[in-house]
């Protein structure tokens, strides 16, 4: 049975990893990447164009990091931010240097109908607010497009403990959850907001001793 997870849990266990056995972010970072365009790569999504839309935390990391790997792959990759870069997680700042030299520049904004794909890498396990009134607008209107969406860990918006819709969310196609999967993935809206859900193993360690709440 799958094992799911509170966000509490999940940060443990993260800092489990990185504290204890010293296992650098960066490779969570990476293994996440991977871990994503693994799923990309084995579905039949349309790969003519990808939009990678990146917020300023670990989530927008992994997005970055997925957005260079595929554009190595010599897809048509657009990375776009969503929200003031100034104030993004010295994660972000590391990946993007990275990308840039690989050749892969943040794009200004860009329609969301050129995109065949979309990859959310905005809210991860950090989102603990109503989503700003902004991107609320900017997810119901991406709702409406025909295009598919792959969330990295979870649907932003949908609260990762609940399930509740956080002002509005982007709905997914496939969700990829790293490590474990969110309790809210399956509780509320966030069934229906998670599409096919994925769990990909991204190296996170559990002790043998670790008290799962559900
Ligand atoms: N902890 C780690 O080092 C790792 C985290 N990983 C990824 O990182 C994600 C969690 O990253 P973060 O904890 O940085 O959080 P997120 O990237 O989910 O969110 C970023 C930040 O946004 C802020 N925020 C929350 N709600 C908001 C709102 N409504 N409006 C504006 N700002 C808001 C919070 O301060 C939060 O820290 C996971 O879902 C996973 O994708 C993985 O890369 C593995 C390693
Ligand atoms: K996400």
């Amino acid at each position: 049975m799958t094992q799911f997870v509170t966000t509490t849990e999940m940060l443990t266990l993260e800092d489990y990893t990185m504290n204890d056995f010293e296992i650098p972010q960066e490779v969570l970072i990476e293994r996440a990447a991977i871990a994503v365009q693994e799923v990309i790569g084995a579905g039949s999504f349309n790969l003519s164009h990808i939009l990678v839309l990146v917020g300023l935390g670990n989530n927008g990391a992994d997005g970055i990091a997925l957005g260079r790997l595929l554009h190595q792959q010599g897809l048509s990759v657009a990375l776009q931010f969503v929200g003031n870069l100034n104030r993004a997680k010295a994660s972000v700042h590391k990946q993007l240097e990275i990308a840039k030299h690989c050749g892969l520049h943040p794009s200004e904004k860009s329609d969301f109908k050129e995109a065949t794909l979309i990859v959310d890498a905005i809210f991860g396990t950090g989102l603990n607010n109503p989503l700003p009134e902004g991107l609320q607008k900017m997810m119901k209107a991406a709702n409406h497009i025909d295009n598919d969406v792959i969330a990295i860990d979870t649907p932003t918006g949908i609260n990762p403990n609940t399930g509740e819709v956080m002002g509005a969310a982007l709905k997914a196609h496939t969700t990829v959850a790293l490590g474990y999967p969110k309790i809210g993935l399956r509780k509320n809206q966030g069934r229906k907001y998670c599409g096919d859900l994925v769990v990909k193993d991204i190296g996170v360690l559990t002790p043998d001793t670790f008290a799962f709440s559900l």
